[in-house]
């Protein structure tokens, strides 16, 4: 309990040194005429190196790629080894408790009875042009979502869910898939899974050169007549035909479980139920699963049940979670998840996303939350929070209103306040 109480005093005694630190940085870059934080992109990293600072940046590229998160931001926003000045020291004080597995170094025996089970490194799926634009009213366009996708793998993302394969007339925002495929064609660095809910979906993804699908099934029988107008019986029977056609192109097939913990219509779902199609969707060869809390609802006393019960049926390391944030529960879901020994985790960039079938409901948990949880945890993701703040800052303006993520709020703010002395 001491050791915890002095690690987060430490913590929070580096945070306010850190703000205090991005302050003096800050006006040390304004006198030298820095070019300001919003016009600096991903490409600035490359670009230092010309100018004789090539050991700093090397180190900054090192550092952000083990996922760390505020030299990512910073980095990416164009602040420089010579712009520190006398500051240089702290840097590395900052860097030490925000990019290394700290807890070697400052924590005793509890934090790592907590922390010891976690993995080293989770792979983040990101759902923000599927999941998280589906419902927007407005159709965003191709251009747009295809810049986005961009973006978000530029930011060291391993798998962006580019889009989904069903009915225009279920969803219209996505009735442009094939359009988004040929846009994203050249892109590389990242997996490019999409949505394929019947055969006739598969067939027009592998057309439009998709090389992984996913399916979606749900635990709560009101919600897959909802969704995919079927029971959740058809809907297995239709994601078996989806399998095998895949199996036979050697195509990776994610399966989604909608409603793991709860349903808008049918209320708490109960875990047996979750299993069940959990076990369906890997016998039929889901190579990974992922259970999603589609309303928000759950909370660390529901989820751990639901996958205690689901890893009765399939191995942790083909499970993914799925959370959304309505309740402000999300990153404590998923924290517990990892604890579980889960490795793969869901999310969209600036918190996108939402169902609106759940009044009030808010969108899927924020990828700029959860890579900044992962990072202070120590955890490897091996994504830049700067760069992937870029993204959500790139998305929020065109569609009008501000990121959902606390992280990407927090450090904006900063950017702000400092850009104003
Ligand atoms: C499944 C269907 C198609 C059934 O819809 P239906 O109306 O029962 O299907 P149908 O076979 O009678 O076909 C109706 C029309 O759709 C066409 N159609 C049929 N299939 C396709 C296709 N693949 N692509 C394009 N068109 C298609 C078909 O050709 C026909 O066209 P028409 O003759 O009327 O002109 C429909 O309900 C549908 O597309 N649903 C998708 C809804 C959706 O995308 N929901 C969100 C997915 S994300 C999710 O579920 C949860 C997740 C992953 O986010 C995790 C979580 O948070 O829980």
């Amino acid at each position: 309990m001491l050791a915890l109480r002095s690690l987060n005093k430490f913590s929070q005694s580096t945070t306010f040194f850190f703000h205090k630190l991005v302050l003096v940085m800050a006006n040390l870059e304004e006198s030298q005429g820095v070019t300001k934080p919003s016009s600096i992109g991903a490409d600035t990293l490359e670009r230092r190196e010309d100018t004789g600072e090539a050991s700093f940046w090397r180190k900054q590229k090192r550092i952000t790629s083990q996922g760390d998160t505020v030299n990512g931001a910073l980095a990416s926003r164009g602040w420089n080894y010579q712009s520190l000045g006398h500051a240089r020291d702290a840097w590395c004080l900052v860097n030490r408790h925000y990019s290394s597995h700290c807890n070697d170094k400052y924590t005793g025996e509890l934090s790592n009875k907590f922390l010891r089970s976690i993995p080293e490194y989770i792979k983040i799926v990101e759902v923000g042009p599927t999941d998280g634009l589906q419902n927007e009213k407005q159709i965003v366009p191709t251009s747009v979502k295809a810049k986005l996708i961009k973006m978000l793998v530029s930011s060291g993302l391993p798998i962006v869910e580019a889009t989904s394969f069903v009915s225009p007339k279920w969803v219209p925002q996505l009735a442009d898939a094939k359009d988004v495929m040929e846009a994203i064609r050249n892109v590389e660095g990242a997996r490019f899974p999409v949505l394929t809910p019947n055969v006739k979906g598969f067939e027009a993804a592998v057309a439009a050169g998709a090389k992984e699908v996913a399916i979606f099934a749900a635990a709560s029988e009101s919600f897959s007549k909802f969704n995919i107008n079927c029971s959740i019986e058809e809907s297995l029977t239709r994601y078996r035909d989806v399998a095998l056609a895949a199996g036979k192109l050697s195509f990776p097939v994610r399966g989604y479980i909608s409603c793991v913990v709860g349903c808008p219509m049918e209320g708490m779902v109960a875990p047996a139920k979750v299993a069940y199609v959990a076990r369906k969707l890997y016998d039929m060869g889901c190579s990974e699963i992922s259970l999603g809390d589609t309303i928000g609802v759950g909370t660390p006393g529901t989820v751990i049940p639901m996958l205690e019960a689901v890893m009765g049926f399939v191995p942790v390391d083909k499970l993914a979670v799925h959370f959304h944030d309505t309740y402000g529960q999300a990153l404590s879901n998923i924290l517990v998840s990892l604890q579980m020994g889960i490795s793969t985790v869901d999310s969209s960039v600036s918190g996108l996303g939402g169902w609106q079938y759940a009044k009030g409901a808010s969108g899927n948990v924020a990828t700029e939350d959860v890579v900044y949880m992962l990072d202070g945890l120590g955890v490897k993701t091996n994504v830049n929070l700067g760069k992937l703040m870029l993204a959500g800052e790139f998305i929020s303006k065109h569609l009008g209103r501000p990121s959902g993520s606390k992280t990407a709020i927090a450090l904006s703010k900063v950017t702000a306040r400092t850009s104003k002395l």
